[in-house]
């Protein structure tokens, strides 16, 4: 696997593998790591990188017949090497196209995506940005979920968030029954909500994150809490109390592209402290 990091004011660093186009690691200017990437996580390939920030697509999640979360975060990307910035940044860019494997699956669509992951010069804020062209010479239209499925690191037993009441959400752990939000989320207990129709700000107090989002009206909101963490192959035992996920994602309503189109969401995230 290939790693490249870009580096900005103070301590600022941002490593980015080549397989799936993987962000694993922000620090901030002051160095502190703002994304929680399992110690266990495997990086040879043989499965998606735990922790950082997976890009699940063409498929959020079990919602379709591709496996969990799509191919985007199991597959190589290319990496731009004549890329070094973007107008707000030191960054880099990858592209994925379809393959022979792809066009075979239960997605078998030509598409070009490219992925921008950008420091800003302060070192205090990372945008990434994805875009997915549709190439498809046959005239169809595609359609996919997707989402940016951050881990954030904090104390997930110390984390509340107070901007979801009143949302309705689908509960993954009680198979995707929807329901409503009524108050705060508490981590007290597992934690798998597909939260529809969010705001395009939100926050993570207890990592003093703001996160805002362009185009991914959905976020999910996870934490495996004791006995699924026990059960994942690539996580410590204990880490559930060191991270929550917060994936901005489209998966209610799914994006819809047209031959020639590109469709793009991005996701920028301010660290406070
Ligand atoms: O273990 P993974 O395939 O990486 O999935 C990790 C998690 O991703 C999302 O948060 C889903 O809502 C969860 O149901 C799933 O457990």
């Amino acid at each position: 696997m290939k790693k490249d990091t870009i580096t900005a004011s103070g301590q600022s660093s941002v490593t980015v593998y080549d397989f799936g186009a993987h962000v694993t690691s922000w620090k901030n200017a002051s160095g502190k790591e703002i994304l929680y990437t399992s110690p266990s996580a495997k990086l040879d390939g043989s499965k998606a990188i735990r922790g950082g920030i997976p890009i699940c697509f063409p498929q959020f999640g079990k919602k379709g017949p591709l496996r969990q979360h799509g191919f985007a975060r199991n597959s190589f990307w290319t990496p731009d090497e004549s890329f070094g910035s973007t107008e707000d940044g030191p960054a880099l860019k990858y592209t994925l196209r379809d393959t022979g494997e792809t066009r075979q699956s239960a997605w078998p669509h030509s598409f070009e995506a490219a992925y921008f992951v950008t420091l800003a010069p302060d070192g205090n804020s990372l945008t990434v940005e994805l875009q997915v062209k549709n190439t498809n010479k046959n005239g169809e239209e595609f359609s996919f979920t997707t989402a940016l499925h951050s881990y954030f690191c904090c104390n997930s037993q110390e984390t509340t968030l107070s901007e979801y009441s009143g949302l309705k959400y689908e509960d993954n752990i009680e198979s995707g029954v929807e329901k409503t939000q009524h108050g705060i989320i508490e981590f007290g207990k597992e934690v798998d909500r597909v939260y529809l129709g969010t705001k395009s700000t939100l926050s993570l107090p207890s990592a003093n994150l703001v996160i805002e989002k362009v185009n991914m009206p959905d976020a999910v909101v996870w934490n495996p809490y004791i006995e699924k963490t026990a059960a994942l192959s690539d996580m410590p035992d204990d880490d559930w109390k060191k991270f929550i996920c917060i994936e901005p994602g489209r998966i209610g309503e799914p994006a819809f592209v047209k031959p020639g189109e590109t469709w793009t969401c991005s996701l920028t995230l301010l660290s406070t402290s």
